[in-house]
């Protein structure tokens, strides 16, 4: 990979320097997905059925697990990954329970009290990836925090296997939670199926894939895209964050291994070819050392092709200082950063944007990935310019509740009466005075 000298790119190179690979969504998709969701909210659950067969070659007409099929995946599971599913769905508890909103009430004035009151969204749906790989650690990233949260209707749902059944580490992933209603529709479909809801059997029966107030989830341009289409439409449902191709940026000072560096950076490149990594660094020697250590494992990797398919989109790339580095990385917004410097902390007071940023030498982002306990489905494509990623919170709702006493509307209510007016809202202003004049009816 060449070295960019940051110094001297001008304005328009810069921005090329920059660009992601995936942030151009096409016609094409854009179309694929709306004819999809279409079908979905016409036709419920045929239509749902239908997509997984064309697009996935399996045909289940009904696409919920039977409590056998959950059972037997479980069963499956090495015993030595289901303790590893314990142990980080134990982390992934310990530091999102404190996540939530906090409610609060404050008398604003003697006799007028304001609230904020907390509640769980009502039914949400989890799209849990298994296209280029299953991915049971976003079951648990995001079945922890729904379970905190105290959603009383959850549902997962995740493209099917070859026998037509669902991955078993992504069902064991659920069953640790308590989660058992569990589709196996993947794509567009399964966002449709989630937005517009997909029941079986007679109407008015709980059977099915509920329609969902919110959907969550990381997944391809055809995942992203449904979900984006679906947050549009008047009365849909609410989504969590556009959660694309996985990226990464690594700040590294002349002191950083290249070896581990290369490594971190390989660890999201086999994401997809769609994915981006980028190494940013003021010593030249280290970027020369970090790409012939890119080059050479790459070559050790499973996923090779892969890999190096997202390394032509990457990026290394060398500035005059960190000062200077930590300012190319806020203007890219990376979903991951991680500070392979000597001084990280000093480095992160300077840091404006990152979905999750890892510090130092010995804190691989595999573990955000998998279990320190942070959330993995972060923002992507500059997104973390304007959010974080998921939290307890993403799971609530936040209601504002109020009262005043008749002490209370006589000292603040003349002020609504004045704005009212202002605003040429009469009605408003008499909703009030009614009440002030005492008998007006
Ligand atoms: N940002 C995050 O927080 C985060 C976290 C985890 C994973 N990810 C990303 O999620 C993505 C997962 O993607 P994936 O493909 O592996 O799995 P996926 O489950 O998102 O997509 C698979 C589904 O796509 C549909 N599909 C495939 N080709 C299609 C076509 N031509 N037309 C219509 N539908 C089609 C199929 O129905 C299939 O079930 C990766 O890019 C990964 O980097 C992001
Ligand atoms: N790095 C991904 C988020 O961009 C999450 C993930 C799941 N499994 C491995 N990694
Ligand atoms: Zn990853």
């Amino acid at each position: 990979m060449r070295v960019l000298r940051w110094n001297e790119l001008d304005a328009t190179a810069r921005t090329e320097a920059l660009r992601r690979p995936a942030q151009v969504v096409g016609q094409e998709v854009r179309a694929t997905v709306a004819d999809i969701l279409e079908a979905v909210e016409r036709e419920g659950l045929a239509a749902v059925v239908d997509a997984t067969e064309r697009l996935d070659g399996i045909r289940r007409e009904d696409p919920l697990l039977t409590e056998g099929e959950i059972d037997a995946a479980v069963a499956r599971v090495p015993a030595e990954v289901r303790a590893a599913i314990t142990a980080a769905a134990d982390n992934l508890r310990a530091f999102h329970a404190p996540g939530g909103y906090t409610p609060y009430l404050r008398e604003v004035v003697p006799g007028l009290v304001c609230e904020r009151a907390v509640r769980p969204v009502r039914t949400v749906g989890l799209y849990v990836p298994a296209g280029s790989a299953p991915l049971p650690s976003t079951a648990l990233m995001l079945g922890v925090p729904a379970v905190l949260a105290g959603c009383p209707e959850i549902v997962v749902c995740t493209p099917p296997t070859a026998d037509g059944g669902a991955d078993p580490t992504v069902v064991a992933s659920c069953v640790e939670l308590g989660l058992r209603r569990i589709a196996v529709v993947g794509g567009a479909q399964a966002v449709g199926a989630m937005a517009f809801g997909a029941p079986t059997g007679q109407e008015g029966q709980s059977g099915g894939i509920p329609r969902c107030d919110k959907i969550f989830g990381p997944g391809n341009t055809f995942v992203t895209e449904a979900k984006r289409q679906v947050a549009g439409l008047q009365g849909g449902p609410g989504i969590d964050l556009p959660a694309g191709p996985s990226e990464q940026l690594v700040i590294a000072d002349s002191g950083a291994d290249p070896v581990w560096v290369a490594a971190d950076l390989l660890s999201q490149a086999e994401h997809g070819p769609d994915s981006q990594v980028l190494c940013v660094s003021d010593d030249g020697k280290l970027l020369d050392a970090v790409a012939a250590e890119l080059d050479r494992q790459a070559a050790e990797l499973p996923r090779e092709e892969t890999v190096r398919a997202a390394l032509e989109a990457s990026r290394l790339v060398l500035t005059r200082d960190l000062q200077e580095a930590v300012a190319v990385s806020n203007e890219y917004a990376p979903e991951h950063l991680i500070l392979a410097v000597r001084a990280p902390r000093a480095l992160l007071d300077d840091v404006e944007v990152a979905g999750s940023v890892f510090l130092g030498d010995h804190t691989p982002e595999s573990l955000g990935d998998y279990c320190s306990g942070t959330n993995h489905v972060l923002p992507t494509s500059g997104a973390a310019r304007y959010t974080g990623g998921v939290t307890l919170a993403s799971f609530q709702l936040s209601m504002t509740v109020q009262s005043a006493t008749p002490a209370a509307l006589g000292e603040m209510g003349p002020t609504a009466v004045t704005l009212a007016r202002a605003e040429g809202l009469e009605a408003h202003a008499r909703a009030v005075t009614r009440r002030l004049e005492g008998d007006a009816r």
